[in-house]
């Protein structure tokens, strides 16, 4: 009996496919199950035929429903895998199949396809322009080596007249995916080297013999990042009747090289730029992980209950529901892990308190001790460095280092400082109260008593965490193989904490991977996005070194993003109520839309005039929220970790993004300023790079000075 396989480019659409449609696809596959290969080419239902004029000889379609047809590649060479790569209307189909063409790549191993007819199309055009280029892109790179980068004939002749990047894309989506993604690593300056360890050696089976091996059912085997394997009829019929969720089953070899690695020798740190699919590579390895062993528990955090219950959901569908693994996993935000292990204890855990309160708090110690130091500053040392070393009484910190403040602090002022501390934290125990980073504090010295709580700890979001919450986090798992597996991007970092994990037991020197493919926005949203963020340096997740966003890209492509200017918020507004209105009636559901602004206030004006026009709207502050229909209003904080088709980013005037209150005066504190400047431009960067499909950034008056310049967009 044959066997049955499905491509990457069948699921693009299936879910957009109507009902009638899907059930004739469940039926012709069924056939695939039942009849051998002869009695498959004679059923009269299937009506299995080969493609005129088709570059692939494999090529077939099959009949669907009267006017839709599968494409179907067939083997040829005795091998018995059948391969569906798409469902169209009739003559869509045959144009689509005649134009392809499938082949081996000689060095990944895998299956790839190509566009044959457009790249003939193409070539000889930019091959005539090439002549009268000063410079090609990759003349620097020769045959024999993009040979073994795995790169053909037929693609090395129109890699040799490409010009520029622009011109790379141009050839995006006709190109064969493993040669696509070498060039344009090669394009981005890495050495043929890094392509190799990065791109082919991901990809390449282990026990590859020297000489590949050509048969369909081989090749479709080696490319599991874009091709399921279908096993029996019970999965057959799991598969096409669920949502199609492509994260679950395609992996990017990178991300199945991190989350499926039988072990690590100790904490794993994995980066990479927004949509790159750190969550799911995070959820992935807790699979792997549960696989692992019958009995061990995993302790699975992020920054928010609402991306906790994002993650519990996800969780939940990679795991098919199964209830024993789900239970042995405990997923929750750092902070009330903590708050669990201190009520363990003692139930009667004292209130925390929220940042406004703390610096209200802040205020009155300073005027009770006539401190000469602002609140502001107060609290900024409070937590950047007494908390974040643990500073337990006045002599460790008058002997602290003050690494990342600006201003120095002699011994009689630290004196002084101390008094505040103490002032504030006898405060804080007389109310009853306290802060979620000193229950932090408390629970990793309660976790260092009692030993740890987890096997595993498996943690996303963790650009933003501060040192206090690490040390939970170590805590809660003994130091050894497999302990932690942090996924974050410091490119997102939006609180103002500094770390450097090394200090705090985390060594991930020699366990540090990247993710580079986006897949959640359009190439024309990352591009823009990325030059917000262009003029300054990040610093990695570890803290002494730098982040970069090099050869990050998307697979998609789209519309630009729109930017626009209004003479007063009233215009901006009723400008806003327009698009989404009009995103609305282009289809788009109205909880898959999401306006952000830096103020609450901002969002109420919209929410006023959005109700008042009819739409509905929900607005989210850190719960979950899915399922409610409405056009989701955030500020950008709550944007962390959500995606939307379509985004407004509302407000971002001068005077809004930075918001001039939440930044240090220069004169105060230089490094404390520039920190400050650098979490609002951050901040922005989060909003715009929540969108998939559609990006527009409005403001009125002035524009923000974070945003490129116009003639850049
Ligand atoms: N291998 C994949 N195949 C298809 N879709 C994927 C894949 N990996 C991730 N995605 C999708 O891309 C989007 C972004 O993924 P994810 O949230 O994991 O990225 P992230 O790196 O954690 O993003 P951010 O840092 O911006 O929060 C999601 O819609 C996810 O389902």
């Amino acid at each position: 009996m044959p066997r049955l396989a499905f491509a990457n480019s069948f699921w693009d659409g299936y879910d957009t496919l109507e009902k009638p449609i899907r059930a004739g696809v469940r039926k012709a596959m069924a056939k695939f199950q039942a009849l051998s290969a002869a009695e498959l080419n004679a059923d009269k239902g299937l009506h299995l035929e080969s493609v005129e004029n088709s570059r692939d000889p494999r090529m077939r379609t099959i009949r669907i429903t009267d006017f839709w047809r599968g494409v179907v590649l067939a083997p040829d060479d005795g091998s018995d895998v059948f391969l569906l790569v798409n469902v169209l209307p009739h003559d869509d189909a045959y144009s689509w199949a005649a134009k392809r063409l499938y082949s081996a790549n000689t060095a990944t191993r895998a299956l790839e396809v190509r566009n044959a007819a457009a790249i003939d199309q193409l070539t000889p055009m930019y091959e005539e322009a090439a002549r009268r280029a000063p410079a090609l892109l990759f003349e620097k790179v020769s045959n024999g080596t993009l040979r073994e980068l795995g790169i053909d004939d037929h693609v090395l002749r129109a890699v040799r007249s490409i010009a520029d990047k622009a011109q790379l894309e141009a050839f995006a989506t006709l190109l064969p995916e493993d040669q696509l993604e070498v060039l344009q690593y090669l394009a981005e300056d890495f050495t043929p080297e890094e392509v190799y360890r990065d791109v082919v050696a991901v990809r390449r089976p282990a026990d590859a013999p020297s000489e590949p091996v050509e048969d369909l059912a081989t090749v479709i085997a080696n490319t599991s990042a874009r091709i399921r394997i279908v096993t029996g009829a019970e999965e057959l019929e799991e598969m096409l009747a669920k949502p199609f969720a492509a994260w679950r089953i395609f992996l990017h070899p990178s991300q199945r090289r991190v989350a499926y690695r039988i072990a690590y020798g100790g904490p794993v740190q994995v980066t990479g730029g927004p949509g790159t699919g750190k969550t799911v590579a995070a959820l992935h390895r807790v699979k792997h992980l549960l696989g692992r062993s019958d009995d061990s528990r995993i302790l699975l955090t992020t920054f928010t209950n609402a991306l906790a219950a994002g993650l519990r959901e996800n969780l939940d569908l990679l795991l098919d529901g199964d209830e024993e693994l789900l239970a042995r996993v405990d997923i929750t935000t750092v902070d009330a892990y903590a708050n669990g292990i201190v009520r363990g204890r003692d139930p009667r855990v004292p209130q925390p308190l929220g940042d406004r309160e703390q610096q209200q708090l802040w205020g009155r110690v300073v005027k009770r001790l006539g401190l000469p130091f602002t609140e502001q500053f107060l609290a900024q040392e409070y937590r950047n460095v007494v908390l974040a070393q643990n500073l337990r009484d006045l002599d460790s910190y008058l002997e602290a280092s003050r690494t990342g403040r600006g201003a120095r602090l002699g011994a009689g002022r630290r004196k002084l400082l101390w008094e505040g501390v103490e002032l504030f934290e006898q405060t804080l125990r007389d109310r009853g109260e306290t802060t979620h980073l000193r229950i932090c504090a408390r629970a990793a010295d309660l976790l260092a008593e009692r030993g740890p709580t987890h096997r595993h700890v498996v943690v996303d979001e963790a650009q933003d965490l501060h040192p206090a919450q690490w040390r939970v986090l170590r805590a809660a798992v003994a130091p050894g193989p497999d302990d932690l597996f942090l996924t974050g991007d410091p490119h997102q970092r939006i609180y103002d904490s500094r770390v450097t994990l090394g200090s705090l037991g985390i060594q991930t020197t020699g366990r540090s991977f990247r993710l580079r493919v986006n897949y959640r926005s359009t190439e024309e949203i990352l591009t823009w996005s990325a030059q917000l963020m262009a003029p300054v340096r990040i610093d990695a997740l570890e803290g002494d070194a730098i982040d970069s966003l090099a050869g990050y890209r998307s697979l998609l492509r789209g519309r630009r993003p729109e930017t626009r200017g209004y003479p007063s918020r009233q215009q901006e507004v009723t400008a806003l109520v327009e698009q989404i209105q009009q995103w609305i009636s282009d289809g788009i559901a109205p909880s898959e839309i999401g306006v952000c602004a830096r103020f609450n206030l901002t969002l109420d004006k919209a929410e006023e005039k959005l109700q008042a026009a009819g739409v509905p709207i929900v607005r989210v502050k850190g719960q979950a929220s899915v399922g409610l229909p409405g056009v989701r209003l955030a500020t950008m904080h709550a944007m962390k970790g959500l995606e939307f088709r379509a985004v407004a980013v509302l407000g971002t005037s001068a005077d809004a993004v930075p918001f001039t209150r939440e930044i240090t005066p220069a004169d105060l504190d230089p490094l404390q300023h520039q920190s400050d400047l650098l979490r609002e431009r951050c901040l922005l960067f989060v909003a715009c790079t929540r969108a998939r499909e559609s990006l527009r950034i409005s403001w009125s008056g002035e524009p923000s000075r974070f945003l490129p310049p116009a003639r850049a967009n």
